[in-house]
């Protein structure tokens, strides 16, 4: 049997809320076995972490680990390990690799090298469409049976309704939600910054809002009408915010996230042409990051997630228009959520930590996100005073493609902890 003890922090668990104050937790054998104060250590391995907040494991639904096909920009190996170190237990990875996860085989394939490499635990999302093409449904039922948590044809829109109304049809059957990129790729056309003032004074390709906008209002009409569940990814704008709050008042299945850079960056960060400004959705106004945070206070916003798209240093080494669209972002996470949202006393810590854990667990239906007796020790271990600089070259990840080097930021993982096995650990 293996023990470890976890002693002198504060565990905050929303779902458990305060039945979760004491500040000791017992793990045997990778599960949860005991909450409480003055826990007997007996033959337990003793850490003390005085001080520092005990949550849940963190989970991020939606990274891009780029295996296979894109390994050049990151692995399952450096894309987990980036993600340990970002505090994250557990995250869901989106299918535009190369092949598109599209079909049984490729699942239990990335599956098996996530056994072999992985350091967090992985949950593929499989295509909505084959090759993501948009012109006919994936094996959406093998997938299932093999194990993907969703569906989504990110980096790309599904443009024809009919298709998607189909999907919603299918999802419900297979109880699986849809992650819709909403993006109509007409209205963007070759955008390659959000449509205002900076897009003029800078001369670069305009997206609009309601590039973004329409389709979120698509989605939440398809997904009523089919009485689906649908999550809207990487929400940017303000008409998309007050859409999803609506539709959230007359009882639709819809949910969505934000990204940090989202809620942190406006596109006033352009002028600088540097292309870790370029992203998809991109950079909006300072009064869209303000409807962001809004929503983010109200619950329309349910979940954060990093949208982690890691690029290589020459893919991004070009001019602005040629540069791919993606930020990396599971090492800012938690320093830009505690940062921007808990110090200005936009959230509290415990409402961040809901959309870091329970709430994405939620929203792709696995049983991760808490810290209840008999789960499995998933648990992030954080320090929300540590004041710390971001370092672009210190980035685990083998892409360091962020607008936020030099930055200083508050919090930060200090201990990472997968099925009781620390997987990262600040002191090391
Ligand atoms: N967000 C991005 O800018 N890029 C993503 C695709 C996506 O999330 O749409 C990527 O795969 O690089
Ligand atoms: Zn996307
Ligand atoms: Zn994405």
């Amino acid at each position: 049997m293996s023990k470890l003890l976890l002693k002198g922090g504060k565990i905050i668990d929303p779902i458990q809320g305060s039945k979760a104050k004491a500040g000791e937790i017992l793990i045997v054998d990778g599960k949860i076995a005991k909450l409480g104060e003055n826990l007997a250590a007996e033959d337990a391995q003793v850490i003390d972490i005085e001080g520092k907040v005990v949550s849940p494991g963190l989970i991020d639904i939606h990274v891009h680990l780029r295996e296979p096909g894109f390994e050049h920009k990151e692995t399952i190996e450096t894309g987990t390990k980036s993600a340990a170190k970002g505090g994250f237990t557990s995250v869901a990875c989106m299918p535009n690799t190369d092949p598109v996860i599209d079909n049984q085989t490729l699942v239990e394939g990335l599956l098996s090298i996530a056994k072999r490499d992985g350091v967090v635990n992985v949950y593929p999302i499989g295509a909505i469409t084959k090759g993501s093409q948009g012109k006919e449904l994936a094996e959406i039922a093998n997938m299932k049976e093999a194990g993907i948590v969703a569906i989504s044809d990110d980096g790309h829109p599904v443009m024809n309704a009919e298709m998607m109304r189909l999907a919603l049809d299918y999802s419900k059957d297979f109880d699986l939600t849809i992650v819709s990129h909403c993006e109509d790729k007409n209205l963007a056309g070759d955008g390659v910054v959000n449509q205002g003032y900076y897009s003029t004074i800078t001369g670069l390709n305009p997206i609009s809002s309601s590039s973004e906008s329409v389709m979120v209002g698509r989605e939440i009409l398809l997904a009523e009408e089919a009485g689906a569940k649908v999550h809207i990814a990487h929400i940017s704008t303000k008409e998309s915010v007050d859409l999803v709050r609506q539709a959230k008042k007359r009882g639709v299945k819809v949910t969505c996230e934000v990204t940090p850079h989202h809620f942190t960056l406006t596109d006033e960060l352009i002028t600088s042409f540097d292309t870790n400004t370029k992203m998809n959705p991109p950079l909006r106004s300072a009064e869209d990051v303000a409807a962001i945070k809004e929503g983010l206070k109200d619950g329309t916003i349910d979940v954060i997630a990093t949208d982690h798209a890691p690029h290589a240093e020459e893919e991004k080494d070009v001019e602005y228009n040629y540069a791919p669209f993606g930020i990396v972002g599971l090492e800012t996470a938690v320093g830009l959520v505690i940062t921007e949202l808990v110090e200005s006393g936009i959230l509290t810590l415990e409402e961040a930590i809901a959309k870091l854990t329970i709430n994405p667990a939620q929203v792709i239906g696995i049983d991760k996100g808490t810290l209840e007796v008999g789960k499995d020790a998933d648990i992030t271990i954080i320090d929300v005073d540590d004041k710390w600089e971001v370092k672009t070259e210190e980035l685990v990840s083998k892409s360091k493609n962020t607008p936020f080097g030099g930055y200083e930021l508050q919090g930060r993982a200090v201990m990472t902890i997968v099925g009781g096995k620390i997987v990262y650990s600040s002191d090391e």
